[in-house]
């Protein structure tokens, strides 16, 4: 009998790629990001990162490795899949992992984080709790997260605004939780991955990096300009 590994343990100590597009990229588009995840799976990622119930359906009907979902809403608050409603869309769309907000900050329908991950444990997928802190990282966890990412850290307050990803943040978990942590933002060399799982980091998402040409080309015509 073979058995599924969960996706937890599919992504010890290995990569996740995000593959996302902010809205009005010509990368937005379904079947691009689906050749995106593809592409990513063809380069050996372990798992794929994505947003969108219609997306999340697309990627995981054409690559074999597990699929975290997630559903933004807005840009501002708590927008990365805020509300139960979201999170059983995306767990619906085939999600094995849904990732969500943990942060502080009050969800837009009300809810609470521990409600949410109830609701998506009830729906057979994991929970991705995304944080900013070492505090809301410790919450998720005993509120039964899965695995903890450092996702918003930068992003929502309490964090520090940097250029590079907050190892420490990563240290600061793994050393706090027995719950996996992923470091996640910012992250631009393999290098700096590997950084992130001697800190502690169970494994490591990088998005803008290896998947969005808008910002890599701006990042290189920027500083062509500027000199
Ligand atoms: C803050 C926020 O909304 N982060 C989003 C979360 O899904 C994505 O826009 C990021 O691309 C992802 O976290 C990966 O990070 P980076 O692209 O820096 O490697």
């Amino acid at each position: 009998m073979t058995t599924t590994p969960s996706p937890v343990a599919a992504v010890a100590g290995r990569l996740i790629v995000s593959c996302q597009a902010p809205e009005g990229d010509p990368m937005r588009d379904t079947a691009t990001l689906v050749r995106l995840a593809r592409s990513a799976e063809a380069g050996g990622a372990a798992a794929v990162r994505v947003n969108d119930p219609e997306v999340v359906a697309a990627v995981a009907a054409a690559v074999a490795l597990p699929v975290i979902g997630l559903w933004k809403d807005g840009d501002t608050g708590v927008y990365i899949t805020p509300t139960v409603r979201h999170a059983l869309a995306v767990a619906e769309a085939g999600a094995h992992v849904v990732a969500a907000d943990a942060t502080a900050r009050p969800r837009p329908d009300g809810g609470s984080f521990a409600d949410l991950v109830t609701a998506v444990h009830a729906a057979g997928a994991l929970v991705m709790a995304d944080v900013a802190t070492l505090e809301e990282g410790a919450l998720a966890a005993r509120q039964g997260a899965d695995l903890v990412s450092t996702t918003l850290s930068g992003y929502a307050p309490g964090s520090p605004r940097r250029t590079g990803p907050d190892l420490e943040l990563v240290a600061a978990l793994a050393r706090a939780t027995a719950t996996p942590v992923v470091a996640e933002g910012r992250i631009t060399t393999p290098e700096e991955a590997a950084e992130a799982l001697a800190r502690g980091a169970h494994s490591v998402v990088v998005g803008t990096a290896i998947t969005a040409p808008t910002a890599l080309t701006h990042r290189f015509a920027t500083h062509l300009t500027r000199r």
